[in-house]
């Protein structure tokens, strides 16, 4: 029995594909994004929030949202085991999704499942691979045996903050891509800034604890080939329209964008070099231009690989 507060893209096709094996109480603030598919029998739609009842509960809800949605039902939610699904830093604190649970909500057991996926192919079943991420190794393995199904194969570790790093930086590193292809720059140019991007995400999520290995795997690697190279991506359709110079719609949830300027400040507050990061939120609010944003990259020292 597994509750899913956010009927957004994510918390609906997690619904789909749990669904299809066990019941699901999915909580939509308003509505349900329109998928493909039509909510199993065995997916309770709710939108009053106290009926989320079960003991496991994915909260699917935008990364700046849930420091609110925590704080707001932390009476409600406190004890349970609460998976994050969503990727990125919170600009309030600089903190990922397991300590936004920790905060608001110490006696619960914090994990956070990411990795490479749209959402569209989990509703329509697709085979998928994710990364199931908590500390404390036996509710990993208990959680790992509850939200995998037939076609959503879940990999464990404890390494949170390596596999929610990767999830957000890698954000960050689509919307540059995105900008590489939208201003026509190429191909080789996009290979050349996803090898670099990977550099940096591995230097500021080492220097935060993270794994090696975790940062090689589907919550790192894994997903930034996906939203690098894909049309699917958000993040990667909002970067082509940066580069285009087009507009993008504001009401689309793109999460590379704030999680941008917390890695900046996280990454200035440690002394990391992360060159890309820094250019892609300089881009963003407008403080470089496209052309100053390519010179300044291309124009480091030359340096060892
Ligand atoms: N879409 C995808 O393919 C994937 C998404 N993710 C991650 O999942 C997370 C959610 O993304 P996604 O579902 O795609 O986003 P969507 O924009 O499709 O949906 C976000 C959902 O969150 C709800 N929401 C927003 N703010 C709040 C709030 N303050 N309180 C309660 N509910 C809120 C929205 O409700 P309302 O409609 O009422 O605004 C909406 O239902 C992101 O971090 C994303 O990176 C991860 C893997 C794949
Ligand atoms: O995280 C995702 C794929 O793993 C979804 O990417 P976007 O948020 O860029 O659409």
């Amino acid at each position: 029995m597994i509750g899913i507060l956010g009927a957004g893209a994510f918390g609906t096709a997690l619904a789909v594909t749990l669904g299809r094996e066990q019941p699901v109480t999915l909580w939509a603030r308003r509505g349900v994004a329109k998928l493909e598919l039509e909510l199993p029998p065995l997916v309770r739609l709710t939108s009053d929030i106290e009926t989320v009842t079960e003991p496991t509960v994915l909260l699917a809800v935008p990364m700046q949202a849930l420091g609110g949605l925590l704080r707001e039902h932390a009476a409600q939610l406190e004890g349970r085991a609460l998976v994050a699904c969503c990727k990125g830093v919170d600009l309030a604190t600089g903190h990922g999704p397991t300590a936004l649970i920790a905060e608001a909500c110490p006696r619960a057991t914090a994990a956070i499942l990411t990795g490479p996926s749209f959402a569209a192919d989990i509703a329509r079943g697709l085979p998928t691979a994710l990364t199931l991420a908590t500390a404390d190794e036996a509710a990993g393995e208990a959680l790992q045996r509850q939200l995998s199904t037939a076609t959503l194969r879940l990999y464990r570790t404890t390494d949170t903050v390596g596999a929610e790093l990767g999830g957000a930086l890698k954000n960050v590193i689509a919307i540059a891509a995105g900008v590489v292809i939208g201003a026509g720059l190429g191909q080789s140019a996009r290979a050349a800034l996803m090898t670099r991007g990977y550099a940096e995400m591995q230097r500021l999520a080492l220097a935060l604890g993270a794994r090696a290995d975790t940062l090689a795997g589907l919550s790192g690697l894994g997903d930034l080939v996906l939203t690098c190279t894909s049309e699917q991506s958000r993040n990667f359709r909002y970067g082509q329209a940066l580069g285009a110079g087009a507009g993008f719609d504001p009401a689309v949830t793109v999460e590379g964008r704030a999680t941008a300027a917390a890695v900046v400040a996280l990454a200035a507050r440690r002394e990391i070099d992360m060159p890309i990061t820094a250019m892609v939120d300089a881009l963003i609010d407008g403080r470089v231009t496209l052309p100053q944003a390519i010179q300044t990259l291309l124009s480091r020292p030359l340096k060892q690989e």
